[in-house]
This record gives C-alpha cells, sequence and structure tokens, in this order.
C-alpha cells in the first residue's frame, strides 16, 4: 500500500457509532479495540498485540476465550461492513446497519504464542439478506492456530 494521505484506511471500528463491545466498540476504554480493514483480496483482516494479562494458564499463550472474542468481534464487523457495501453505502451512512452472533464454531489447532501479533482473516459469504457466513482464520507467525464458523445475523439496530 503506498503512503499518500488517500491510502489511509479507517478501521471499520472507528466507522460505527455507539459501539460498546468489550472486543470491538472503540467506546469501551476498557476494551481490546480491535481494528478491522477490507484486504485487496476481498476477505477482511486484523492484527492484534495481546496484553500480558490475556494469557491462558501458562502466561506464554493467549487466553481462548480472546481468542473466541477476536474471532467473534472480527466476523460480525466484517460482515457489517460487507453489508453496507453490498447497499452502496459507507459504513453509518443512513440507517444504521447491525448483526450479532447466531453461532460460532472454533477448531483450537495450535497454542498462540502470547507476545506475537496474530492476523485474523475473515473469509464472507452472504447467504441472505439476514444472514451472512463468515469463515475467520487466525494465524500467529504464519501458523494457523484457530478458525471459527460464525453465523452473523441481521438485527434491528436498537437490538
Ligand atoms: C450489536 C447490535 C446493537 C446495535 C449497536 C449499534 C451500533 C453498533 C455497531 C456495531 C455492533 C457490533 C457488535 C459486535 C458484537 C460482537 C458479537 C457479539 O458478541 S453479539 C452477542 C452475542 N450474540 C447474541 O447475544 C445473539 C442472541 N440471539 C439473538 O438475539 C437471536 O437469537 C438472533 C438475533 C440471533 C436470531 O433471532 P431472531 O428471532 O431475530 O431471528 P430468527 O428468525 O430466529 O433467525 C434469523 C435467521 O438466522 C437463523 N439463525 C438464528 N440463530 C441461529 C443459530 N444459532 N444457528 C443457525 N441459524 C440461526 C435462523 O434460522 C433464521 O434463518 P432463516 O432466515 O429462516 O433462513
Amino acid at each position: 500500500m503506498g503512503s499518500g494521505m488517500q491510502d489511509i484506511e479507517i478501521a471499520f471500528q472507528d466507522q460505527l457509532q455507539k459501539n460498546h463491545c468489550f472486543g470491538c466498540g472503540a467506546d469501551n476504554d476498557q476494551g481490546l479495540k480491535i481494528k478491522s480493514y477490507w484486504a485487496d483480496d476481498g476477505t477482511a483482516v486484523c492484527r492484534f498485540t495481546a496484553k500480558p494479562h490475556h494469557c491462558a494458564g501458562p502466561t506464554r499463550y493467549l487466553n481462548g476465550g480472546i481468542m473466541a472474542t477476536l474471532l467473534d468481534c472480527h466476523s460480525i464487523c466484517s460482515a457489517i461492513a460487507l453489508a453496507y457495501r453490498t447497499e452502496g453505502r459507507a459504513i453509518s451512512e443512513g440507517e444504521s446497519i447491525a448483526f450479532v452472533t447466531g453461532s460460532m464454531d472454533i477448531a483450537y489447532k495450535q497454542p498462540v504464542p502470547i507476545d506475537s501479533p496474530v492476523l485474523l482473516k475473515a473469509e464472507l459469504e452472504s447467504l441472505s439478506p439476514r444472514k451472512t457466513r463468515v469463515v475467520c482464520r487466525l494465524f500467529s507467525e504464519d501458523n494457523l492456530c484457530a478458525q471459527a464458523d460464525v453465523l452473523a445475523v441481521r438485527v434491528p439496530d436498537n437490538w
């Protein structure tokens, strides 16, 4: 990516309003504050660096619940971003679009070293106006460590 001003992208979460979610809310000061972006290949990506207190039993590994939150929140925010894009709108332009997690299956394949950044990569498939399937992979240093299959369900914005 170039370095000109026009190339600076704003994260999905920084375009969503009044989101207090622990994982993805820009409005939660104690949250993880993940940041998600479109990649050139049509997937959505998020990079996250854990804090020491996000550890599992052994302090060298990332906690599985934190991993689930990362997979969940990146997937749902990406489903919201896709819905705006499909409707030809910028995120938060016009009536607000909200999705929540209907279901999520996770395979934990390898432990995640806590002191390396992780990369999340989401592939999206719109199944119907209300349902989006997301396959989200979590990598640490190019190793696939976890994979989630998420059903994102559209809800009214007063959910
Ligand atoms: C967030 C919105 C608030 C607005 C805020 C403003 C802006 C903020 C911006 C951005 C927010 C980003 C926030 C990210 C959050 C991160 C992710 C979370 O942690 S979310 C919390 C955990 N999830 C729940 O607590 C869901 C609890 N469940 C429910 O509320 C309902 O069960 C819900 C909405 C999922 C579905 O209920 P129904 O009654 O509305 O709709 P039915 O007709 O049952 O389902 C619709 C379709 O989805 C399928 N479906 C629903 N649940 C399913 C499931 N578990 N498995 C498979 N299919 C399911 C159904 O079969 C149906 O499919 P067919 O249309 O018939 O083809």
